[in-house]
């Protein structure tokens, strides 16, 4: 996969099949296009995934995150077009033609049928199909995508994860919410009084579920998957400065340190608690680590 980041740069010299939108979180209404996207491959088109960036905290995927999974799927082009005045103000027609004609060789563009773009939102679905023959493309409007008779979007999502919906999440996801990073040194406290544990410090844009303890499962590089139980938060026991993503795993005993891993998030136990004593947390975390085994059975 080749990615593009702003305008600058943009010029691909193939026919394409593109898809516009915000693609934050690549759930199950953005697979939906994706898959019609690079279905166009038939026809000799390459695939183009042209994203809409805002720079907002609360992302479901971060960049690296977002790239990897488009990599993985296959896609032949991401373009990150961050969502900077000369984009906002941009006629709708000049787009079209300006970005989707003449830099990107569209032959098929593909959108949700509530998609908007172009200054003040005045480009939409509607106007794609208009001006399809003029610009030599053809529009396809994806209808949307619903679970419990509500369309899935972003927006749903981040309710659900800010309620500590993982389950519900995942039905919208299509795949469980996960965070994942390079494991880092903590205060090596676990190890000798609690329990060794991995820590990952996620950017603070990208978005994470109430401070607690979840079920969870571990992707290690070597395609290993692993059980485990995962504390959110400040450890208000020992008291640390910065929002910390923190797991025990299951059945292994080995140096993560400096390992690239995926946390899944897959249900959420209990509330981050700070306790009189270490003996008090440990009491509770062998009875969070009791009920994990039981719920991952
Ligand atoms: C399953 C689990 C539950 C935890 N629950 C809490 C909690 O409720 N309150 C808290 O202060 N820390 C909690 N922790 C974090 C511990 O305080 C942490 O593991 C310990 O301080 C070791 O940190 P270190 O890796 O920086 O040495 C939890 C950790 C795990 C793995
Ligand atoms: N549920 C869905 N089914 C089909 N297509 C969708 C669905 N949700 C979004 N799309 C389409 O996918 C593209 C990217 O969507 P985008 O990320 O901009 O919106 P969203 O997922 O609805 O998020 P937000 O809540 O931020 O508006 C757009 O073309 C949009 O119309």
């Amino acid at each position: 996969m080749e990615y593009i980041q702003g305008l600058e740069g943009l010029y691909i010299n193939d026919e394409t099949a593109v898809t516009l939108g915000k693609f934050d979180g690549l759930h199950r209404g953005h697979q939906k296009l994706i898959r019609r996207t690079r279905g166009f491959a038939r026809q000799g088109l390459k695939s183009v995934v042209f994203t809409l960036d805002f720079n907002r905290k609360g992302m479901l995927l971060t960049r690296e995150e977002r790239r990897a999974m488009l990599e993985k799927q296959g896609v032949d082009y991401l373009v990150e077009c961050p969502f900077l005045p000369e984009v906002a103000h941009m006629e709708p027609e000049e787009f079209i033609r300006g970005i989707l004609a003449e830099k990107l060789h569209a032959r098929e563009v593909i959108v949700g049928a509530d998609f908007h773009f172009g200054y003040e939102r005045k480009g939409d679905a509607h106007l794609l199909m208009e001006l399809q023959k003029i610009y030599g493309y053809e529009a396809e409007i994806i209808k949307k995508e619903t679970y419990n008779g509500r369309e899935i979007s972003s927006t749903y999502i981040r309710e659900a994860l800010e309620k500590g919906e993982m389950e519900l999440a995942k039905d919208l996801l299509g795949y469980p919410y996960f965070v994942s990073g390079e494991v880092l040194h903590g205060r090596h406290m676990g190890g000798r009084l609690l329990f060794p544990t991995t820590n990952l410090i996620p950017t603070t844009r990208k978005l994470l579920p109430p401070n607690g303890v979840y079920v969870s499962r571990t992707h290690l590089e070597d395609g290993r998957i692993l059980g485990g139980m995962t504390n959110i938060g400040y450890k208000p026991t020992v008291g640390e400065k910065f929002r910390g993503v923190e797991t025990y795993l299951y059945d292994v005993d080995e140096d993560l340190y400096g390992a690239d891993i995926r946390v899944e998030l897959l249900h959420f136990i209990r509330p981050e608690r700070k306790f009189e004593s270490l003996d008090a947390l440990r009491e509770q975390m062998e009875k969070d680590i009791a009920c994990g085994k039981e719920f991952l059975k």
